[in-house]
């Protein structure tokens, strides 16, 4: 074993459950060590590219007993056969979800969680991954089928619906005659290819002869309206099941899925406190490590905002590595207050390290965090317990409101939907603060007013934490082990009251996490890296980057290791960066680096336009995409003629005018010839042309 290895595994022995820790005996006799090294030149040669390859080591870390038994990531469906999985489990009808970032996944929970309790129809709700695509065939005519799919990437599938999508591409040969559904479809007009998955699924799926229920509805991120408009769907479908199937409606009831049940004897040794068990069983994503974090600093001057730059320290995993222009998954922390909010009211303040155990009383559910665990360890690791809590969770509540005033008060909010709205603006309204508040109102103002609500309940509605992205700063060529985030501090101010604002979650937890790292804390991060589609191209070619805000962090690591290439004598093509801020005194981020780089590469410039700086002569504003079209007939040139590749990292509105702003600027300059733009884009586009990196 190597001896760099060696500190690592030191790292993890404490973390092993007792029982587990069976490192191999050491070589005792020459023959022994002869054998010893013949296996490890062989491995040697085996291993010629060891980051091809899982980290050996992450199942030491990860896998505990309890997973293998439905517990934890609870991956492993009993059957890949849809049909005969709602066979076996008497479910009348499955919602589907493709999901990346969890809305689509929290969406289908809340409607199988609703057919229940509001009509008694048994219903599930399904990762696509988890069933064979050729057994929708099979599901008889008197179920029902539900999708709900979020588009990613460029018009793509989420990662738990690619297999899925790549099938119905193939032209699959089954008929889906039998399959009645109905599908929403969840996407942003932001983006070029707005909800493309559902559109794309649901023609492929009429071409099988499945009949659709109603129309193909879909949610616009864009407008901020997306749980808006899946409520409306929801309802409709609720409605159009109610008279298809003859259902009656009912006081909700709620039924446990899940079982939660402290267990005092079980060693504290042996629990989930705090890794992450990754749900991502992609190719795309490397295992989830902890990682210290080696450097930090404040980017921001002048500025009552807060970004941080990180860089954390890969280099006891050797196998993990990244390019320039991944991204890091980062796994927050639920603030202790809102943690303490939560167990103060569930009664649990005193019972928060006891362990408990978790398990699936329904065998179409999973159970979506780590058991064994403590109360404390699953609001602080494991449930997103920060987020907002949706109208339907809030009506889910009645049933167990802990008096007659406090169940009125809830309820108003359940009746006025527009009541409901302004009570979610003007508060941070996630469900500790929200079951205080009711308690306050309803005069039970001690600890424990909610100390009937069913912990069990408590984790199927709030779902588990999920990992945030970041685009990569740092360059794979010059800090290898050392991929840095950028992040600014969120904060989302409440109405009418402006000295009050709803923090971001994961921005916030690396802010805490910068300020212990220099105070020399030496904090630690779970993080995995994953693959992106954003690699800079080859260093000879002319590039454009336009970034505004954090979105300059994969740009600084192109520009600096196009600086690093030339240094070595390389040739390097022409490179423009188009950086947009607000105030060159204020968020100006890595100004001197990037400067310095551009000062030591021969045709490198950076155009800056700052949005609250008043131009001479002109009408306020610049923006990045002003600032391009400022520059259109030269960047149309270098674009048309010289091949020069653009890159767009921020916000897809932004990314969405840049846009714009260049096919204007094609179209203007007469000199390129172009017979048929549209189509010229649309190929320039889908040769590599253009590359965004954008959310939101
Ligand atoms: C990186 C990124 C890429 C996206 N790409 C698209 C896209 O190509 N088309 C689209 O309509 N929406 C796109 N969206 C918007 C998402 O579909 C939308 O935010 C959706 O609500 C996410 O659902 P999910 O959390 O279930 O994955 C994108 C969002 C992000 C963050």
């Amino acid at each position: 074993m190597s001896s760099a290895l060696l500190p690592y595994i030191d790292f993890l022995r404490p973390s092993l459950p007792l029982g587990q820790q069976q490192l191999p005996p050491l070589p005792q006799t020459q023959g022994d060590i002869a054998a010893c090294l013949a296996l490890a030149i062989a491995l040697g040669f085996w291993l010629r590219k060891p980051w091809d390859l899982p980290d050996p080591y992450q199942h030491v870390y990860y896998e505990k007993p309890q997973l293998k038994n439905g517990g934890g990531s609870g991956r492993t469906a009993e059957t890949r056969n849809i049909a005969k999985k709602l066979e076996e489990s008497s479910k009348d009808l499955v919602v589907f979800w493709g999901s990346q970032s969890g809305t689509a996944e929290e969406f289908a929970n809340r409607l199988a969680r609703e057919c229940y309790s509001r009509f008694g129809l048994d219903s599930m709700s399904a990762d696509l991954s988890d069933y064979d695509p050729e057994s929708l065939s099979s599901i008889p005519e008197s179920k029902i089928a539900i999708l709900i799919l979020s588009t990613y990437g460029e018009g793509d599938p989420s990662d738990n619906a690619a297999g899925f999508y790549r099938y119905l591409q193939h032209k699959p040969s089954q008929s889906l005659a039998n399959l009645q559904y109905a599908a929403f479809g969840l996407g942003n007009s932001n983006y070029q290819h707005y909800n493309r998955v559902v559109d794309v699924v649901a023609t492929a799926i009429d071409g099988l002869g499945a009949r659709a229920l109603m129309p193909v509805t879909k949610a616009d991120d864009a407008d901020g309206n997306t749980e808006e408009q899946f409520l409306a769907w929801k309802e409709s479908v609720l409605r159009l099941l109610q008279k298809r199937l003859d259902l009656t409606e009912r006081e909700p009831v709620y039924e446990p899925k899940l079982q939660v049940e402290e267990d005092e004897s079980l060693d504290i040794i042996d629990l989930h406190s705090g890794e992450p068990v990754s749900r991502d069983d992609n190719k795309s994503s490397s295992a989830v490590v902890s990682a210290p974090v080696s450097d930090a600093k404040e980017l921001f001057q002048n500025s009552s905002r807060n970004c941080v730059h990180l860089d954390v320290d890969l280099s006891a995993h050797p196998i993990i590595s990244y390019k320039t222009g991944d991204h890091i998954a980062v796994w927050p922390v639920n603030p202790a207050e809102e943690v303490d909010i939560l167990l103060g009211q569930l009664g649990l303040r005193d019972r928060r390290h006891i362990p408990i155990g978790i398990k699936s009383l329904d065998s179409t559910k999973k159970v979506p965090v780590p058991t064994l665990t403590s109360t404390e360890a699953l609001f602080k690791h494991y449930l997103e317990i920060s987020a907002a809590v949706s109208a339907d969770t809030l009506a889910s509540l009645l049933q167990f409101a802990p008096s007659p005033t406090v169940r009125s008060f809830l309820g108003r909010y359940v009746k006025d939907r527009q009541a409901y709205i302004q009570l979610a603006e003007e508060n941070h309204l996630t469900l500790g603060r929200l079951l205080r508040m009711s308690a306050i109102k309803g005069g039970l103002s001690e600890d424990g007013a909610w100390a009937n609500l069913p912990l069990s309940f408590v984790v199927e509605v709030l779902g588990a934490l999920r990992p945030r992205l970041y685009s990569i700063s740092s360059s794979s060529m010059l800090a290898p082990r050392k991929p840095a985030i950028t992040a600014l501090v969120v904060e989302k101010p409440l109405r009418n009251r402006p000295a009050e604002s709803i923090p971001g979650l994961a921005s916030t937890y690396l802010h805490k996490v910068s300020v212990s790292s220099r105070n020399e804390l030496c904090p630690s991060l779970h993080v995995a890296i994953r693959k992106s589609k954003f690699h800079p191209p080859v260093a000879t070619k002319d590039i454009i980057m336009i970034g505004a805000g954090t979105g300059i962090a994969p740009f600084r690591a192109f520009l600096l290791e196009r600086a690093r290439l030339h240094a070595m004598s390389r040739p390097v093509g022409r490179t423009i960066l188009f950086f947009g801020c607000r105030d060159p005194e204020e968020d100006y981020i890595y100004r001197e680096e990037l400067e310095q780089a551009v000062a030591n590469l021969p045709g490198a410039e950076i155009v800056a336009a700052f949005s609250r700086i008043q131009y001479p002569g002109k009408t306020g504003r610049g923006y990045v995409q002003d600032a391009v079209a400022a520059r259109g007939k030269e960047l149309s040139r270098m674009i048309a003629q010289q091949e020069a590749r653009v890159y767009v990292c921020g916000r897809a509105a932004m990314s969405r005018e840049v846009a714009a702003v260049l096919k204007d600027a094609l179209k203007a300059n007469e000199d390129l010839e172009i017979e048929n733009h549209a189509e010229w884009w649309t190929s320039w586009r889908r040769m590599g042309g253009f590359s965004e990196d954008v959310w939101g």
